[in-house]
């Protein structure tokens, strides 16, 4: 039973020094390994063995160790007590001799080290043999409770025994007086080699290598097998060499068992009589208190082993967790480790992506500079081409102008007025689209269907269009008057439409607003000073308005005094009587255009708060004198902003506004009646029916350039105006006037002017008489000597102060001088019937309509005053008062009726007027004008009818 305890208890502490050495690092068991050594070498050097190095190899402290073992079971072979006895103190290196004391000092702590490091004292073969292995433990435990007492000095005869000295071999010598050693030792040897021991034998302790490796220790076994193994291998290891042990352990507990149980009778009562034999009750009681001692030891050992499998079960957890741990953070590491490998990657798919990327930029850089080359000799071709084709474009223009110019035809521009600010952002505009010459207005039908009427004009402006670009675009006809041609440009359109914006600018002005009035006098200054050196200029403005039918000069801020309006008179004065006022700076001319805006009557209505009530007149005359030949060029511009048409009931004018409403469309109305006739070559073109038309008579229908400037509003509401406008421009660019010709005075003009000028003088002396002689013998004027197809007696009367004995002079060299050939119109010939529907879209009361309508022909009964010439307003009635009187039986014709029969046609006398040369600005106010003025007057006071006949004749009638 003891031996069984025994076993327990060494594979207990086998277990425990498993486990330990399983935990422990392989630091520490160098650490061990060293202290053992140092222990071992002392026992060596004891034993005579080899010496071993102070810090051992594996090798080195296994051999040593091998020769520890050795002496153990020489050892296990003394009884407990005896050694003392035989073991006499050995020397040291140093000769000094050791005392028994301090040799099992030495051997107990080199076994304490053998425990702590985890070897047995045993070897395993001892162990399956049994015996031997209780022996060597219990000669330990007596080694070391003896040595526990020796420490404590009660066991003084250890110093006793015998004496081992090393022999000259370098091996220990134990003396015969060490006999139960001896024994102890030759037993060990017969269990090693079964030979005989011999006294003074000498001890070798070299083990026979076979020996080792056929029953190699428990621990060594377990060391190997754990030596090459990696520490977190150990534990499981550990663990099945554990129950392996713990299997075995078991089988042979229950083998003791079964053995104690046929070898021995266990007592009925219970108590300890284990053996009840007839020997001794001695040993009975003994043996029972060992039994119980055992007993006691078993729950003892199964407790602790509880407590082990709690222990081991607990580091099983411990273990396994930290294996979870370390398999986490392997994982961790290995997903680390992968992101770090898939980044690498990336990281390389990446720098070949830049590569190629770089190579493909390189490539589309290469391919896009080449393109832009490619592209830069396309553009140069294309500009070159463009800049031909701009030229191209340029000379087709010019060439059209040409025979615009040639046919005479009036050219007609049309400006879309942008969206007053302030208008409904959802107001569509009735221009559905435009170009350089077109225009298209969306006009819906009753039918829900959009229709479009397209119009053509020389040149559409569209809103956005600037001023200068207007005016860029006029420039060259503006500048035709230092050539010495008559220009007229004439702004019309509904009422705000923007025809003053036109002409003069908007009420704010600015430089970048400045109107074609301004822009065309500061152009005409500029060449003026570039041809100063070839040219003398000599420019001069007038400004009238019609108002009502009445001529005011604008520039005059004084009482104004009743104009009157001279067609074909020397010089294109058209307003004589109105100021001429010299410019030569544009400074000045805007200091004239404000005073001639400030007296314009001008007035707010419901369609525009600074509407025109009046037509309004700048004209810019231009001498020029040739410096090296003399030759005189005289132009003149008309520059008319005429007063908006406007439907009554949509400007909501009363009063005096209704009234200046009538005589605004009626004088519309009469240039409508002018250019349909002129538009159908009618013989007769009723110029006399307004003054506006009386004014524009030269410009309409004469040698000028003109230009009509129409514009148009976008909205919606003024569809119906803007439509009828159109309709009206489209008919005026039809118009063919004839090419233009400048007015040059030549060297013959210059003689003849000579001619007229001292036949004036001549006449003048004869005044009395030859007004006389008029007077008194028409016949003879009748039969006069003037060539009957040229000469025209108004004209020279009207030219050469309203004188009619013209018998002196060569007026066919004179016509024939000037410009005889133009086609003449015919005063003769009836208006035009312009139908009703044009008046009464001005005009919505068709009692006012009618009124104004025999207005217009009163007016036109006025033309019947054969007084020619007399169309100033002293000899005319007020429009409006006209239209109360009866009409004349003319009148339901709408026109004239004045007969004129013969080859001189008043556009004759008109034109060659122009030409003529004239003494005085101001002909009205010569001595021989106004004596042939009180003449004329004198005649109709004193109710002679007179009139002018063919052959320049003069024939009075009551
Ligand atoms: N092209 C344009 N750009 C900007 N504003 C314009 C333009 N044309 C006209 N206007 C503006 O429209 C309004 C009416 O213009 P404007 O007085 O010139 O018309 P109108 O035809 O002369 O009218 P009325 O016949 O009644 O005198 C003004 O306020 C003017 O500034």
């Amino acid at each position: 039973m003891s031996s069984e305890a025994s076993i327990r208890l060494s594979v207990v502490s086998v277990v425990e020094d498993v486990l330990n050495l399983a935990s422990r690092k392989e630091e520490e068991a160098a650490m061990r390994r060293y202290e053992a050594a140092s222990w071992l070498r002392k026992m060596v050097g004891v034993v005579g063995a080899r010496d071993l190095p102070e810090e051992p190899t594996e090798e080195e402290f296994r051999l040593g160790l091998r020769n520890g073992i050795v002496l153990c079971n020489a050892l296990n072979k003394v009884k407990p007590g005896a050694i003392p006895k035989v073991v006499e103190v050995p020397a040291d290196s140093d000769g000094v001799a050791l005392s028994a004391y301090q040799y099992f000092e030495n051997l107990r702590n080199f076994l304490d080290a053998m425990e702590e490091l985890g070897l047995p004292t045993f070897e395993a073969s001892d162990l399956e043999r049994g015996g031997k292995g209780s022996r060597v433990v219990n000669s330990v435990l007596a080694l070391k409770s003896h040595g526990e007492n020796k420490h404590t000095g009660k066991n003084g005869s250890l110093k006793h025994g015998g004496i081992l000295k090393p022999s000259s071999t370098g091996k220990y010598i134990i003396r015969r007086n060490s006999e139960p050693f001896m024994n102890s030792l030759s037993k060990c040897q017969s269990v090693q080699d079964d030979e005989p021991v011999e006294q003074n034998f000498t001890f070798d302790f070299s083990i026979e290598g076979t020996e080792m490796l056929t029953s190699p220790s428990l621990s060594l076994l377990v060391r190997t097998i754990l030596t090459n193994k990696k520490p977190e291998e150990i534990p499981l290891i550990v663990e099945s060499m554990l129950s392996n042990v713990m299997q075995e352990f078991e089988r042979r507990i229950a083998s003791q068992d079964m053995m104690v149980k046929t070898n021995l009778e266990v007592p009925t009562d219970g108590t300890c009589s284990l053996y009840e034999t007839n020997n001794s009750t001695e040993i009975q009681s003994s043996d029972c208190e060992e039994k119980l001692a055992l007993k006691k030891k078993e729950e003892e050992l199964a407790l602790k082993r509880k407590e082990v499998e709690l222990v081991l079960k607990k580091r099983d957890e411990e273990l396994s967790k930290r294996l979870k741990e370390e398999e986490k953070a392997k994982n961790k590491l290995l997903k680390q480790v992968l992101l770090v490998d898939r980044q690498k990657r990336e990281i390389q798919e990446l720098k070949n992506t830049l590569v190629m990327t770089k190579a493909s930029v390189e490539l589309i850089r290469t391919r896009y500079s080449q393109e832009f080359t490619n592209l830069g000799k396309h553009v140069q071709v294309l500009a070159h081409a463009a800049s031909g084709y701009h030229k191209v474009l340029e000379e087709n223009r010019k060439l059209y102008n040409e025979v615009q110019d040639l046919k005479g035809n009036i050219r007609v521009y049309c400006r879309v007025r942008p969206f007053l600010p302030g208008a409904k952002s959802s107001n569509l505009s009735t221009v559905s689209h435009l170009d350089e010459g077109n225009i298209t207005i969306m006009t819906p039908s009753k039918y829900g269907k959009d229709t479009h009427k397209s119009f053509k004009f020389n040149r559409v402006f569209s809103p956005s269009v600037t001023q200068a670009e207007v005016f860029s675009d006029m420039r060259p006809l503006i500048r035709s008057i230092l050539d010495g041609y008559n220009v007229c440009i004439f702004a019309y359109g509904q009422t705000g439409s923007g025809k003053t914006f036109t002409m003069s600018g908007p009420k704010e002005l600015t430089e970048e607003g400045y109107g074609v009035n301004y822009r065309a006098l500061n152009d005409l200054f500029q060449i003026s000073k570039q041809r100063k050196d070839t040219f003398s200029y000599e420019i001069a403005v007038q400004m009238i308005e019609i108002y009502n039918e009445q001529v005011r000069d604008l520039l005059n801020d004084g009482p104004q005094k009743r104009l009157e309006i001279r067609n074909n008179s020397q010089k294109g004065i058209a307003v004589p009587d109105a100021n001429l006022v010299p410019v030569s700076t544009t400074e000045e001319v805007i200091e004239l255009m404000n005073i001639g805006q400030k007296n314009r009557a001008v007035c707010s209505t419901a369609m525009n708060d600074r509407s025109s009530r009046s037509h309004s007149c700048l004209t810019i005359h231009v001498q020029a004198r040739e410096l090296t030949s003399g030759v005189v060029l005289r132009g003149s511009m008309h520059l008319v902003d005429l007063a908006g048409s406007e439907r009554v009931s949509k400007s909501e004018v009363t009063g005096d506004r209704l009234k200046e409403a009538a005589h605004i469309n009626k004088s519309l109305a009469a240039l409508g009646d002018v250019i349909s006739a002129l538009a159908q070559k009618n013989s007769h073109v009723p110029y006399r029916n307004s003054k506006l038309t009386q004014l524009l008579q030269d410009s309409l229908g004469g040698q000028a350039k003109t230009l009509m400037f129409v514009h148009i509003s976008p909205e919606a509401d003024a569809l119906s105006e803007t439509i009828s406008t159109l309709k009206f421009a489209e008919r005026v660019s039809t118009i063919e006037l004839g090419a233009a010709q400048a007015n040059k005075d030549n060297g013959e003009v210059k003689e003849l002017r000579q001619q007229v000028a001292s036949l004036k003088a001549a006449l003048s002396k004869k005044e009395g008489d030859s007004l006389q002689s008029v007077m008194s013998s028409p016949d003879e004027m009748k039969s006069g000597a003037t060539s009957p197809s040229n000469s025209n007696p108004m004209q020279i009367m009207e030219d050469f102060g309203n004188i009619e004995e013209v018998a002196d002079i060569d007026l066919q060299a004179v016509l024939r001088a000037t410009n005889d050939e133009d086609v003449a119109r015919d005063w003769d010939r009836d208006n035009i019937n312009v139908p009703d529907s044009f008046y009464q879209a001005y005009i919505p009361d068709v009692r006012v309509f009618r009124e104004l309508r025999s207005g217009t022909n009163s007016v036109a009964t006025d033309d019947s005053d054969d007084l020619d010439f007399a169309t100033s307003d002293s000899l005319e009635q007020d429009t409006l008062s006209q239209s109360s009187q009866p009409k004349s039986s003319n009148a339901a014709n709408g026109g004239s009726r004045i007969k004129r029969s013969g080859p001189f046609k008043s556009s004759d006398i008109r034109t060659s007027r122009a030409h003529m040369p004239s003494p005085s600005k101001k002909i009205s106010n010569t001595p021989s004008s106004q004596t042939a003025n009180r003449a004329a007057k004198q005649v109709v006071s004193s109710g002679v009818d007179v009139k002018r006949r063919q052959n320049g004749k003069t024939t009075s009638a009551k």
